[in-house]
C-alpha cells in the first residue's frame, strides 16, 4: 500500500453533478461560462439538485419554497446573540448550522423526499443565518427575510436593512452561480464522507463548512482581501509580492490542485471587479489585483483561482471581508447538498486505508516501569 499525499489524482467516487475536464468546468453538462452569463443562482441550484434546468413553473415553485423556508427559529437567533462578538464568522456559521438541526423535526428523516426538502431549506436559511450573524455582531437586530425576491437580493437586503441596488444584486447572483459546485473539492468530499456513514444532511453540511473555512480552500478569499489591504496602494504591490515570493510564502488566491492553466471562473470575477470599479470611479483594488497577477503568473506560472478576484468584487459591493467565506458557503451549500443526495443514492461507507509509517514490534512496558 502506497499513500498519495493529499489524494492527488485519486478518483474517489463517480458523480454526475459537475465535472472538470481539460480545464473546462460544467454543472450537469452545462458550461460554467454559459451559466455565469445567463442563469440565475436559483436555476443553478435546481439544476444541481434535480439534474435539469427548471421550467418557469418549477422555478416559481422552488422560489416559493425558498421564501417559505427562509426564516430561522427565534431560538437560533437568541443563540447567535450569545456568541462572542469577535468570533470567527465561519465558526459562528458552523455552530449555527449544526444547531439548525435541533429545530428541524425532520432532521433524522432519511427518506429522499425529506432530504430534498432539507436541501432546499438549508439553501434558504444559510443567507438568513449569515446576515443575522453579521448584524448581531454589529449590535444591530437581524432583519427578517423578504418574500418573493431572489436569494441574492434577499441576502443583501437582510444584511443592509435596506433595498439593494440592481447592479449589486446582479453581481452577487453571478458570483453565487460561479461558486455553486466544484466536483470533489475538499468541503464537498468532507460532506460526502460524513453522510456516507448514513449520518444526517445537517451533519454533512456542518462538516463541509468546517472544511471550507480553511485558508487553503474557501478561507482564501478573506486572506486575499487581507493581502490587498496590506498592499494598500499600487506603487507598493510589486515589492510586497516579491518579498513574499522570496520568502517562499504562498500567495493567497493563486494555484489550484486541478487547474494548472487557469481557473475558468476567475475571468468572470475579474471582469466583474473591473466593471464595479469603473462604475464607482475607483479601480484601485482591481488595478492592484491585476498587478499582483502579473507578478505571480510571470514568476511562478501560477494563475488566479476563484478566490482571487472575488475579494475585490465583494469589497466593492460594500461587504466586509469576514463575510466572504460565509458567502462562499451560501452558494456552495447547493453543491454540498446535491452531492449529499447523490451519496445517499446507492451509498457505500467511505473508508480508505492508510500506509502505516509508525513504530513496529513495540513491547508493552507496565506503567510503573516507564
Ligand atoms: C475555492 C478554492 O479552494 S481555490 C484554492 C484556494 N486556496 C488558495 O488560494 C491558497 C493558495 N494556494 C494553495 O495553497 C495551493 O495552490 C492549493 C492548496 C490551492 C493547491 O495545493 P496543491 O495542489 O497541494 O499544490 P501545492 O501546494 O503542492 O503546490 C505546488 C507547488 O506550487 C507552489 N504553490 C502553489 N500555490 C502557491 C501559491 N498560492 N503561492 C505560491 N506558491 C504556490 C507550492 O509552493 C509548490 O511549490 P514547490 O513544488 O516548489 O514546493
Ligand atoms: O476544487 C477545489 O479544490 C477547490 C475549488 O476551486 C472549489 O471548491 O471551488
Amino acid at each position: 500500500m502506497t499513500a498519495t499525499k493529499g489524494l492527488e489524482g485519486i478518483v474517489a467516487t463517480t458523480s454526475s453533478i459537475s465535472s472538470i475536464v481539460d480545464g473546462v468546468l460544467t454543472y450537469r453538462g452545462y458550461n460554467i461560462d454559459d451559466l455565469a452569463e445567463q442563469a440565475t443562482f436559483e436555476e443553478v441550484a435546481y439544476l444541481l439538485w434535480f439534474g435539469k434546468l427548471p421550467n418557469a413553473q418549477e422555478l416559481q415553485s422552488l422560489q416559493k419554497d425558498m421564501s417559505d423556508y427562509a426564516a430561522i427559529p427565534d431560538a437560533l437567533i437568541e443563540q447567535i446573540k450569545l456568541y462572542p462578538k469577535d468570533t470567527n464568522t465561519m465558526a459562528a456559521l458552523r455552530s449555527a448550522v449544526s444547531s439548525l438541526a435541533l429545530y428541524d423535526k425532520e432532521a433524522e428523516d432519511m427518506s429522499q423526499e425529506a432530504n430534498e426538502k432539507k436541501a432546499v431549506k438549508l439553501q434558504a436559511q444559510l443567507p438568513t443565518i449569515v446576515a443575522a450573524i453579521a448584524r448581531i455582531r454589529q449590535g444591530l437586530e437581524p432583519v427578517a427575510p423578504k418574500a418573493g425576491v431572489s436569494l441574492a437580493e434577499n441576502f443583501l437586503y437582510m444584511l443592509r436593512g435596506e433595498q439593494p441596488e440592481e447592479t449589486s444584486i446582479k453581481a452577487l447572483d453571478q458570483a453565487l452561480v460561479l461558486h455553486a459546485d466544484h466536483e470533489l473539492n475538499a468541503s464537498t468530499f468532507a460532506s460526502r464522507v460524513t453522510v456516507a456513514t448514513l449520518s444526517d444532511i445537517y451533519s454533512g453540511v456542518t462538516s463541509a463548512i468546517g472544511a471550507l473555512k480553511g485558508p487553503l480552500h474557501g478561507g482564501a478569499n478573506e486572506a486575499v482581501m487581507k493581502m490587498l489591504n496590506e498592499v494598500g496602494t499600487i506603487d507598493k504591490a510589486e515589492a510586497y509580492i516579491q518579498q513574499k515570493l522570496d520568502n517562499r510564502e504562498k500567495i493567497m488566491g493563486f494555484g489550484h490542485r486541478v487547474y494548472k492553466n487557469g481557473d475558468p471562473r476567475a475571468k468572470h470575477l475579474q471582469k466583474m471587479s473591473k466593471e464595479l470599479g469603473d462604475m464607482k470611479g475607483n479601480t484601485t483594488l482591481y488595478d492592484i489585483s491585476v498587478l499582483i497577477e502579473e507578478v505571480v503568473t510571470g514568476q511562478k506560472g501560477l494563475k488566479p483561482n476563484v478566490d482571487f478576484y472575488s475579494a475585490s468584487v465583494y469589497t466593492q459591493l460594500g461587504i466586509e471581508h469576514e463575510l466572504f467565506t460565509p458567502i462562499f458557503a451560501i452558494s456552495r451549500v447547493s453543491g454540498w447538498t446535491a452531492h449529499i443526495l447523490e451519496q445517499y443514492d446507492g451509498n457505500r461507507i467511505i473508508r480508505p486505508r492508510a500506509e502505516y509509517t509508525g513504530l513496529t514490534d513495540q513491547k508493552y512496558v507496565p506503567l510503573d516501569l516507564r
